[in-house]
């Protein structure tokens, strides 16, 4: 698979006045064209560092990151976000139908923004909302009319940072399926930063699981589901109920034990090693109790 995204050794330490601070370390991935990837890791360990980074918003101290095959110096042109608040990222004064066509004015003429815009609000199922404002939408709509404005300058790279944190569970379920409907549909090339575990495992190609502060890579793990997901029956899978499990303990690896990045591409081998791990700790802890008895 060519890779739409290759981060190679990316450091980062922030300088600030109280001294240094590393916040990202050695990461290395890549993402292939047409890939969904989730990045999982826990609170504080430098995502946003990472996200900013991959935008061009800071340059990393070391390492570097290219967007099919070109290095990022600065905000690339074809890349695009979707952030978690859509109540900011949308203008409140502008219709739904302007929103999204806003990112095409410099490079479209109006005819071809139009319709584009109206081809990417149909994508997202509000075909009927072009005229109205956003405060006149749910808050699920609204986050629709963000995905919309992204799909509609069709990026290279879509970014989406917590995209459905800030919706109820429902429409969250919702817009999880509408992102892999579109995916599906457009061979988009998405990286989601999320810190739901099952959100990760239902919606990621693959799940890269980041350390604690400073972040590096635990492990890259390929989820094996079928193609088209269902809300319900996926969930209750073996294999996915394996990889949640899988993603949740690597949550709480020490970071000390972070190596080499690990990759797991199916269930059996998860299962394996982490049998694996668990005798060895049975053994270490029974070998302790002999040694204090
Ligand atoms: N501009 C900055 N100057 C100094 N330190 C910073 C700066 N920005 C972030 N940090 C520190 O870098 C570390 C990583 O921050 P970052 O925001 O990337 O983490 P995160 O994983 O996105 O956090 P969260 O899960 O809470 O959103 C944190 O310890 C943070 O305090």
């Amino acid at each position: 698979m060519t890779a739409m995204l290759e981060v190679a050794g990316l450091g980062h330490t922030y300088q600030a006045k109280d001294g240094a601070h590393r916040a990202i370390d050695g990461l290395t991935f890549t993402v292939g064209a047409g890939e969904l990837v989730c990045v999982v890791g826990p609170s504080g360990c430098g995502k946003s560092t990472l996200l900013r980074t991959i935008c061009g918003l800071i340059k990393p101290t070391e390492g570097g990151i290219s967007l099919h095959g070109n290095e990022v110096h600065g905000v690339p042109d074809d890349l695009a976000v979707v952030f978690q608040d859509y109540s900011r990222s949308l203008f409140p004064w502008l219709t739904v139908q302007r929103n999204v066509e806003f990112p095409l004015r410099r490079s479209l003429g109006r005819s071809a923004r139009r319709a584009r815009a109206a081809e990417a609000l149909a994508l997202v199922g509000l075909d009927k909302a072009g005229g109205k404002h956003p405060w006149q939408l749910s808050g699920g709509m609204q986050q629709r009319v963000a995905i919309a404005r992204a799909l509609a300058y069709r990026p290279a790279l879509l970014i989406m940072d917590e995209p459905f944190a800030s919706v109820d569970a429902q429409t969250r379920f919702e817009l999880e399926d509408l992102l892999l409907k579109v995916k599906r549909e457009n061979n988009t090339t998405v990286l989601v930063v999320t810190h739901d575990i099952d959100e990760s495992v239902y919606l990621g190609d693959r799940v890269l699981v980041l350390s604690s502060s400073p972040a590096a890579v635990v492990a890259d793990l390929r989820v094996d589901l079928p193609v088209h997901r269902n809300q319900i029956t996926t969930r209750e899978s073996d294999a996915f109920v394996a990889l949640r499990g899988e993603v949740a303990r690597l949550l709480h690896v020490d970071r000390t034990a972070v190596g080499t990045p690990r990759k797991v591409d199916n269930e059996a081998a998860v299962a394996a090693k982490w049998a694996e791990a668990e005798r060895a700790a049975l053994l270490e802890a029974q070998a302790q109790e002999r040694a204090t008895n």
